[in-house]
Parts: C-alpha cells; sequence; structure tokens
C-alpha cells in the first residue's frame, strides 16, 4: 500500500461519522480518567449552586467558562499521557516526564483559574445569605 492511500485510511468523508468518533473519545476519556470525573462532579454542584443562588448572566459566563477551560486541559492532559506512553511504551524518558508534567502543570493552572473564578461569585453570595 501507498503512503497517500495509508494516510486516507482514517479519513472521515461524513460529518456524521466524525461527531459519532469524537463523542466515542468523550465517552473514553471520562470512562479512563478518574480525575475528569471528579471535576465533573465539581462542576455538577457549582452549577446547581448557581441555580440556587440565581447567578446574574455574566457570572454564569464566567462559571461556564472555568468549567470547560478545566474539562478540556483534562482531556489534552490524557491525550497527551497517551501519545506519551505509546511512544515510550511506559519506559522511563525525561522527555516523557517533561511533557506529562507540562500537561499536569496546565490542568493545575485552570483548576487554579476555577477555584479563583469560583471565590469570586459565590463568597459573597453565600456570606449575605448568613447575614440575612
Ligand atoms: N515514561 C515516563 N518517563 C518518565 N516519567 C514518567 C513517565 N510516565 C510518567 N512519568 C512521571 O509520572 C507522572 C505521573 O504519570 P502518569 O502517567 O501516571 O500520570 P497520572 O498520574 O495518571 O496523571 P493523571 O492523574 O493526570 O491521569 C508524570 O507526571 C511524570 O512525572
Amino acid at each position: 500500500m501507498d503512503l497517500k492511500n495509508n494516510k486516507n485510511r482514517w479519513k472521515h468523508t461524513k460529518f456524521k461519522q466524525s461527531f459519532y468518533h469524537a463523542c466515542q473519545g468523550l465517552k473514553t476519556v471520562m470512562g479512563e480518567e478518574r480525575n475528569l470525573r471528579f471535576h465533573l462532579l465539581a462542576a455538577a454542584l457549582a452549577l446547581v449552586l448557581g441555580w440556587f443562588l440565581k447567578l446574574a448572566a455574566s457570572e454564569w459566563l464566567w462559571l461556564f467558562l472555568s468549567i470547560t477551560l478545566v474539562i478540556i486541559n483534562e482531556i489534552w492532559n490524557t491525550v497527551a499521557e497517551n501519545i506519551v506512553d505509546l511512544v515510550t511504551d511506559y519506559q522511563y524518558h525525561i522527555l516523557a516526564k517533561k511533557a506529562k508534567d507540562m500537561a499536569a502543570g496546565a490542568v493545575l493552572l485552570s483548576a487554579f483559574f476555577a477555584l479563583i473564578v469560583a471565590l469570586i461569585i459565590f463568597v459573597p453570595k453565600i456570606y449575605n445569605l448568613l447575614l440575612s
């Protein structure tokens, strides 16, 4: 088989098929990543709390942005881990360590951002609720 045919082997011509594979990717990452499930649970709690505290539209936007950032970074972290494990075949390599640590650093930064946003939005509202 020539290279061109090999390259096109996994190409999807139909939008529906591409969408299906993207959903499969989300399903796989949710099934395999404990950290992602934890983040989704935290996101669900934040959404319920937001509904209970009647957030303003701009506050919902910040909340959705934070949640999306954490989830996307967690997914890319998993992508990096999979590629590194594939390339190294689970053997130690300093570049593998750097790549995985950097990907984990991106998750940490986005989680920190989400925490700051949650504190700014929720703390004053909860404080006022407790005072009233
Ligand atoms: N092939 C490797 N070579 C060198 N260091 C590695 C290698 N694989 C993992 N590490 C080190 O071990 C750490 C944990 O890697 P691992 O693949 O277990 O991620 P993890 O703990 O499952 O991460 P997460 O909790 O985000 O899924 C990495 O951040 C890296 O420092």
